[in-house]
């Protein structure tokens, strides 16, 4: 596509859309679909909580983000990138769009601190000398500068969340995707990670995504949040709150 083409595209779809869902439907082998025509818009900067019951289709919308699923229909696109139309080779480069974090935290755990977001700077063969700089300036932002030397094990839950955080942060991402990160933690890990969370995203203006259940961290955060309901967004709202059902 030329470079003008590809302008006026960015354009149609509004220039500041960061992630857009496009009639979105996505069937596994069996069953009704996990997502039934999802169409939304994420702009850039946003801060947005996906909630919904088991089953809903939050995480199939996470692995079509990520490129890790391909949609039966519809368009998914991510930072400009139409992701189902990513040739197989330019996927890891695709992905460094995101930054994510999980549940399970799922670090090195036979390695330190530091050697955990090291790895995500190697990975994209960051010269020694900004890593050196990078990494502790991402260890620094969650707080955790003094404790680079630790074995992740060592760590307590929610530290070990914080170097998740840093090691998705490390490369400045321009979206951050959050896959239930409290889900393992206590309620005053849980909202320091929140907290962290928000000032990521107001300080350095990445988007966020966070899929939880945490009902009260949504209540109290007043952000823009999608409910989904067996594949489908039944509700989508600015400052809004969890949808009890039952
Ligand atoms: N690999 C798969 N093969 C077949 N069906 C699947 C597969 N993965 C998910 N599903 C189905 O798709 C639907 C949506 O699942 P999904 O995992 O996206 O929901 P979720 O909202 O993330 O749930 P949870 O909160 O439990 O993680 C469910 O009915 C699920 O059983």
């Amino acid at each position: 596509m030329v470079q003008n083409d590809k302008k006026k595209k960015k354009k149609r779809e509004g220039s500041d859309a960061v992630i857009t869902l496009d009639r979105v439907s996505k069937s596994y082998s069996s069953g009704s679909p996990a997502l039934d025509n999802v169409s939304l818009t994420i702009k850039k900067g946003e801060f947005v909580f996906i909630v919904g019951d088991s089953g809903s289709g939050k995480s199939t919308l996470i692995k079509l983000l990520l490129r890790e699923l391909t949609p039966t229909s519809g368009r998914v696109i991510v930072n400009g990138a139409d992701v189902a139309r990513l040739k197989r080779r330019q996927v890891p480069k695709f992905r460094r769009n995101l930054g994510i974090v999980f549940q399970d935290f799922r670090l090195l755990n036979d390695r330190n601190v530091y050697e955990n977001v090291a790895f995500a700077q190697r990975v994209i063969q960051m010269p020694t000398k900004l890593m050196r700089k990078n990494v502790p300036n991402a260890l620094a932002e969650v707080g955790l500068a003094g404790k680079y030397k630790a074995k992740t094990k060592q760590l307590s839950g929610g530290e070990q969340q914080r170097v998740a955080l840093a090691r998705a942060l490390v490369n400045e991402p321009p979206i951050l995707l959050a896959d239930e990160p409290t889900g393992n933690l206590d309620p005053k890990n849980s909202w320091e990670i929140m907290k962290l969370l928000e000032r990521i995203n107001e300080e350095r203006g990445t988007t966020i995504l966070v899929v939880t259940h945490n009902r009260e961290i949504v209540n109290e955060m007043k952000k823009r949040v999608i409910t989904m309901k067996k594949g489908v967004v039944i509700s989508d709202e600015e400052k809004g709150g969890y949808i009890d059902e039952d």
